[in-house]
């Protein structure tokens, strides 16, 4: 079993020693940064006062995600009613609600793929939609429902969106390479994507959300149709991920997974946040399950389909 994230593989985290100018940190999808002592948007500006005391206590770093007072309604339907989250750097987090919780539309809007009515998206402590090209260089995302350009084999997919995320043409070999090994899809590289299995999709698709070396992984349903082979052997890749920096959120209505798999949940329900913190805060000595269901409530009787235990002879 795969249990090794290839180093090259690990996020483009910042680089205390070498500050890259922004215009490059943003092209290879890597963090975007003010050169070292220069306020935010500063940069280039003269001093029109002396510099303040230098010795207060350095700010610590944002976390990786923040939601602030988020809003999105469809028509008459709100699906999201003002959503707060703070997810911090280098968390396992899972998203949990029940069917049209409003999972989805969350995280369509906290990575560039859906404008909110209302509120903010902080990733990194950037303003995603005042800035997406640069916030969404941090992002990898594995949308719910993913379309993809299925015409394309599997190597060729990833390489498109290597290419697409501004990495030269020797890397992307690379990355694609140790991808299609890492995803258990060497064999079907050459194969069109078309002809995949659901779980072979799903599989292609997260290769193609990590091969730019996000900071921020965001995972719709991930292991929905994903066999326990590969689905262990993805796991062990997210958890490699996390142990050298990144940030995983990941939607699942697996329970036992989450619980195993997190290290901090949020549960929502109607387009709010009833629950959020760490995984053992949130089930409070229950399983997650319990707490769950519990919190969201909505158990039915099958009374009303006694018709269905009815013999028909
Ligand atoms: N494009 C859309 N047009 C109209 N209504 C929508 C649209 N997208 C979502 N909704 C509605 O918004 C609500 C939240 O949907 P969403 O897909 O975010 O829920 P979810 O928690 O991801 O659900 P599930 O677990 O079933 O995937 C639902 O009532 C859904 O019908």
């Amino acid at each position: 079993m795969l249990a090794r994230v290839p180093d090259d593989l690990t996020p483009d985290l910042p680089n205390p020693h070498a500050v890259p100018p922004p215009e490059a940190a943003a092209a290879a999808g890597g963090p975007v940064s003010e050169p070292a002592g220069v306020p935010a948007g500063a940069t280039g500006a003269a001093p029109t006062s002396p510099a303040p005391a230098t010795d207060a206590p350095a700010s610590p770093a944002p976390p990786a995600l923040e939601l602030r007072g988020l809003w999105r309604r469809f028509g008459e339907k709100v699906a999201v009613a003002g959503i707060d989250l703070v997810v911090p750097a280098g968390s396992f987090y899972g998203l949990v609600g029940p069917n049209g919780a409003g999972k989805t539309t969350t995280l369509s809007m906290a990575t560039g793929l859906l404008t909110p009515d209302a509120g903010t998206v902080l990733v990194h402590g950037r303003d995603l939609w005042a800035d997406p090209v640069a916030g969404k260089a941090l992002i990898g995302i594995l949308p719910d429902g993913v379309k993809l350009f299925d015409r394309l084999t599997g190597e060729q997919l990833i390489t498109y969106a290597g290419l697409l995320r501004g990495l030269d043409r020797d890397t992307v070999a690379q990355r694609a390479r140790d991808l299609l090994v890492a995803m258990d899809l060497v064999a079907d590289a050459r194969t069109l994507v078309v002809d995949y299995s659901a779980g072979m999709t799903k599989k292609i698709a997260l290769a193609c959300a990590l091969v730019h070396a996000p900071r921020l992984l965001v995972l719709d349903e991930p292991f929905e149709a994903v066999d326990p082979v590969s689905a262990a052997n993805i796991r062990d890749i997210l958890a490699q991920y996390v142990a050298s920096g990144g940030t995983v959120i990941v939607s699942s209505h697996v329970m036992d997974l989450v619980q195993r798999m997190c290290d901090h949940v949020a549960v929502v329900a109607g387009g709010h946040v009833l629950a959020a913190g760490t995984v053992d805060e949130v089930r409070a000595g229950a399983s997650l399950e319990d707490r769950f269901v519990e919190l969201v409530g909505g158990r039915v009787s099958g009374e009303g389909l006694a018709w269905l235990r009815t013999s028909s002879d």
